[in-house]
């Protein structure tokens, strides 16, 4: 057996090099690189019948050390990568091309083509990953219109169910809200844990804290304070909250529903951005005013209160939890006041910016 010299053919693109050697039933291949040569080696059956076949070639830039090869039955084809993206002259270090060496016309493009097939590949990966998406979007979607849907119609039913008590029964109303609403509430604030976990999933652009700083208030509110306290429940405070905290979601919840199917509202925008600035302040008035009515109740029941050891004295009362939450409410109310401020801004100077 001679050793000979194969045919070797290559072509290009902006980040690899593509060579065909044409040798069919190659075995006992030996290719690698070394100090940016092409060391090639191998048994097959090529123009001189059954032979050894061998070649290197030193590259005109930098490549890869590691390459790809594939043997089919009429050739080898040898992928290699380049270190740099970009467009080479030539293959090899010395000018003049060696004899074996020709252009792979089957894969041949100049400069100006592989841009363009690099661009072509680009634009179909992102339709792709886009087409991908889409399934993805309106699972999302979906999701946020239901969610925001039943959080309507739970806060619509309380809003609706209070107002037409109170023209009915006028200052009767104030005493029984609990036990006529409470249920729906506990639904609605229950799920509401919701708008903690969407934000951190990702699924809402918005920051995890204001929700959850909304979320906890109110829940310590509505589960500690009422729920807890039977005293507490039949108080004219517990209208004013649940009145409060329903009217500013009967905007807030359409207004989102709208969001999900790509659809604004002009009216309701405004009233969602804007209803909060008088709402919100009184909110915490109301609640404010719920906790301190329920400081004398903890301190009488001594329900929550800590039992501590005798040196110390009896029992750590509920009352300085509340105390400390009240002082955490003015500051989570100073929180979600600037945040609210700044969506506001936010909104109105984006569509002011769409309206130029
Ligand atoms: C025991 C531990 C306790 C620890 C806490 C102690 C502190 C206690 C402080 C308590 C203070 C609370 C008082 C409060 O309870 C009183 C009241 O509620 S009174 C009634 C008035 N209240 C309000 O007006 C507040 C209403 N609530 C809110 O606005 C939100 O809950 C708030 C988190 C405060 C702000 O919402 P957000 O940050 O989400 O702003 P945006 O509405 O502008 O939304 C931003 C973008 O996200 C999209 N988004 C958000 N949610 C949804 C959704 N559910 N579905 C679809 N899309 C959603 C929204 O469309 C915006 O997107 P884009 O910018 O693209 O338009």
């Amino acid at each position: 057996m001679q050793t000979l010299t194969p045919h070797v053919f290559w072509a290009q693109r902006h980040s690899e090099i593509y060579l065909r050697v044409e040798i069919s039933d190659a075995k006992n291949l030996d290719i690698n690189i070394r100090e940016n040569v092409l060391y090639f080696k191998g048994q097959g059956h090529g123009a001189k019948g059954e032979n050894e076949y061998e070649f290197s070639l030193e590259f005109l830039n930098p490549v890869e050390p590691e390459i790809k090869h594939k043997s089919t039955q009429r050739q080898v084809n040898i992928t290699v990568r380049k270190q740099k993206h970009c467009w080479w002259n030539r293959l090899t270090m010395q000018e003049r091309k060696p004899l074996f060496l020709g252009p792979d016309f089957d894969r041949w493009l100049d400069e100006s083509d592989a841009e363009m097939e690099l661009r072509e590949k680009e634009e179909k990966i992102n339709k792709i990953s886009i087409e991908s998406r889409i399934p993805r979007d309106r699972l999302k979607k979906g999701y946020l219109f239901m969610y925001n849907l039943v959080q309507f119609l739970g806060f619509s039913w309380i809003f609706v169910n209070m107002t037409v008590r109170l023209f009915i029964l006028q200052e009767d109303s104030f005493y029984d809200t609990f036990h006529t609403t409470a249920d729906v509430m506990y639904f609605c604030q229950m799920l509401a844990i919701a708008e903690v976990i969407n934000p951190a999933l990702g699924l809402v652009r918005t920051g995890v804290m204001p929700a959850f700083i909304q979320v906890m208030g109110r829940n310590f509110v509505l589960f500690v304070i009422f729920g807890s306290l039977e005293e507490m429940q039949n108080k004219p405070v517990v209208f004013f909250v649940f009145y409060l905290w329903s009217a500013i979601e009967i905007f807030r919840y359409p207004f989102y529903m709208l969001t999900c199917i790509d659809t604004e509202w002009k009216t309701l925008t405004w009233l969602r951005y804007t209803i909060w600035i008088p709402l919100y302040p009184l909110g915490v008035l109301a609640e404010a005013v719920a906790v301190i009515q329920s400081i004398p109740i903890f301190n009488d029941t001594k329900f929550l209160s800590i039992p501590l050891p005798e040196t110390l004295g009896s029992f750590l009362s509920f009352s300085y939890v509340l105390q400390l939450y009240l002082l955490l409410m003015f500051l989570g109310l100073y929180s979600n006041f600037r945040h609210l401020y700044k969506q506001r801004r936010r909104r109105f100077r984006m569509k002011k910016r769409k309206a130029n």
